[in-house]
């Protein structure tokens, strides 16, 4: 069937999820800072400032969960979005046989992971080495969930699509690389590669679903953008503060890559 001049056919599921999928090519395991990390050139000091700078993004992802439940009527999506806070938060519960069930968290995870990098404790959880655009991009990822309609919310979160492979790349190359950083501080990594898979099933569910019209469709595309964008420009300000080497292109690629890749058009 020919659509009529000026309007687009809606695309099927499959296509649908193949447009959002071929977003990943704007995800920040392309930000030449990521690319510094996890090729090995990195300096202890500047993983320090990534996992310390990135621990506000940790603490800020159950919170923005929170927002999405806050404005979501639907119980069956809130039972299974509920999981997301605990991944993060950790829960203690207390069967009637009196049994207790525990698990630290994801942002407990992170600050270990942060101990084992040699940052202390207190150093990551007040915040003192997050950059005003680390704290201003993932500012705006919460703003975005508290105040558009709960799918929108959903639909941003696919970045989650990608995330998997950042962690198995982490996974693959840090204790060759960084052999100082304790085996037991990658544990984050290792849970968020079976949990990512999860989440991503409920999102992508959820987001093929409600988007359905083409307009619809551009729209969930430019949410995922305005995701990755966040993602991107908390790389770019962690680069700025703590430097790029190593990464095998000059300044000006270096800086077109940026604005290139970042823009993601
Ligand atoms: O390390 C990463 O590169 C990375 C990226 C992302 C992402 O793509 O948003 C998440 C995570 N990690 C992560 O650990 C995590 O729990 C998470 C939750 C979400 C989300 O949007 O709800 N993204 C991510």
């Amino acid at each position: 069937m020919n659509a009529p001049a000026g309007f687009a056919l809606a695309w099927n599921r499959e296509e649908f999820e193949a447009q959002l999928r071929a977003k990943g090519r704007a995800y920040h395991i392309h930000h030449p800072f990521n690319v510094m990390l996890n090729t090995g050139k990195a300096t202890p000091e500047q993983i320090r400032g990534w996992v310390a700078n990135r621990f506000y993004y940790q603490i800020a992802i159950p919170v923005k969960d929170a927002a999405v439940m806050s404005n979501c009527p639907d119980r069956d999506i809130r039972r299974g979005w509920i999981q997301r806070m605990l991944d993060h938060d950790g829960f203690e519960l207390t069967g009637s046989d009196g049994q207790t069930v525990k698990d630290e968290g994801g942002i407990e995870a992170w600050i270990r992971l942060g101990i084992a990098t040699g940052l202390t404790r207190e150093e990551i959880t007040d915040l003192r080495h997050v950059t005003p655009a680390v704290r201003f991009s993932v500012d705006a990822y919460v703003n975005f969930a508290r105040r558009a309609p709960w799918q929108e919310a959903v639909c941003s979160s696919l970045t989650e699509l990608f995330a998997p492979e950042i962690h198995k790349q982490r996974l693959a190359t840090w204790p060759e690389h960084y052999p100082w950083i304790e085996s037991a501080g990658l544990q984050y990594f290792r849970n968020r590669v079976s949990q990512a898979r999860r989440d991503v099933e409920q999102g992508l569910a959820v987001t093929l679903d409600y988007f359905r019209t083409r307009e619809q469709q551009e729209r969930a595309l430019e949410i995922l953008q305005f995701k990755l964008d966040i993602l991107w420009a908390m790389n770019d300000s962690m680069a700025l503060r703590y430097g790029v080497q190593g990464v095998d292109c000059d300044q000006a690629l270096f800086r077109e890559g940026i604005s290139a890749l970042g823009a993601g058009r």
